[in-house]
């Protein structure tokens, strides 16, 4: 297994943020973390990520003890994209994304350099290289994130070349946040590529039908527990969609799509909308 999390709970403050939770994953699967906010996705993410070395419970990344790793380890084995990464220096776009490189070696070399520009252009933020990133658009940004991460991981400037299998891990909190709908298809296009290639993405996302169409798995938490997981058609209920987020929604499938549709409720449309009720407290 790429990735072995046993009995791992965390308290931040006097909080209890995770509890228990255990699962494994293969190298090459992509994996969808979901559930409400404050459900605790991020949190998981971090532990595994290394920032929470306060967590209870073993984590285990391509057979090693996270408590064992070093810094350069854990760095050149996966790459993380956080939620809302704040940089108010003045990096161009370029710098930004050969961040991802300087784990590997100080002064970079033609590789480094290939692999960064390779990035930048599979993100299609290429012809923005030069711009001072805190002058980019809030997609516009995280494209660079992606870039940023993928310069992290890549050992060939290209997507095909190379097996990553038991040797890459990548960690993506809320990827296609301000992303247009090109730019998150080509988000998870590019995970399900990386996956293909024997990397394990481990990604939270909030949309379902990005999850549907990419997942090979989803954990869904709630309160900071795993309630539960497994396939995208066993995962994607209704029953399952009301438990976790308290929303009624209906499961569709489409003759030319071959994963689910999830529906919320329009106004005054099938369902009772708690969105509605909501509101009618003031
Ligand atoms: N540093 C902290 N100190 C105390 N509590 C925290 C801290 N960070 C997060 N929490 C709490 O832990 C819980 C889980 O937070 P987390 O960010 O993991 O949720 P999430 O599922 O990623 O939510 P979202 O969908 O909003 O991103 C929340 O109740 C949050 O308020």
């Amino acid at each position: 297994m790429m990735l072995h999390i046993k009995n791992i709970s965390l308290t931040l403050g006097k909080m209890p943020v995770l509890r228990d939770i255990s699962f494994e994953a293969a190298a090459g699967e992509l994996c969808v973390i979901m559930g409400a906010n404050g459900a605790g996705k991020s949190s998981l993410l971090n532990v595994i990520a290394g920032e929470y070395p306060a967590y209870k419970g073993v984590v285990r990344i391509a057979g090693k003890d996270l408590r064992t790793m070093s810094v350069a380890q854990q760095a050149t084995t996966r790459a993380v994209l956080s939620q809302q990464v704040v940089l108010n220096q003045a990096f161009s776009v370029q710098e930004v994304a050969a961040m991802g490189r300087y784990v590997y070696n100080r002064q970079l070399d033609t590789l480094d350099k290939g692999i960064v520009q390779c990035a930048l252009r599979t993100m299609q933020v290429y012809d923005l290289k030069d711009r001072p990133y805190t002058t980019l658009s809030g997609g516009q940004k995280q494209r660079v994130q992606m870039a940023r991460v993928l310069a992290q991981l890549l050992e060939a400037p290209g997507l095909q070349e190379l097996d990553y299998t038991g040797k890459k891990m990548l960690l993506l909190d809320e990827p296609v946040t301000g992303m247009d709908i090109l730019h998150e298809q080509l988000s998870l296009q590019l995970a399900a590529t990386l996956a293909a290639a024997g990397v394990l993405v481990v990604a939270v996302l909030h949309d379902f039908q990005l999850a549907a169409a990419f997942a090979h798995r989803i954990l869904l938490l709630k309160e900071g527990a795993l309630y539960t997981q497994g396939t995208v058609e066993k995962m994607l209920t209704s029953a399952h969609i009301k438990n976790s987020f308290g929303v009624d929604v209906d499961v569709l499938s489409h003759p030319q799509c071959n994963y689910p549709l999830v529906v919320t409720a329009a106004t005054a449309g099938l369902f009772q909308s708690p969105a509605e009720k909501a509101l009618n407290v003031f």
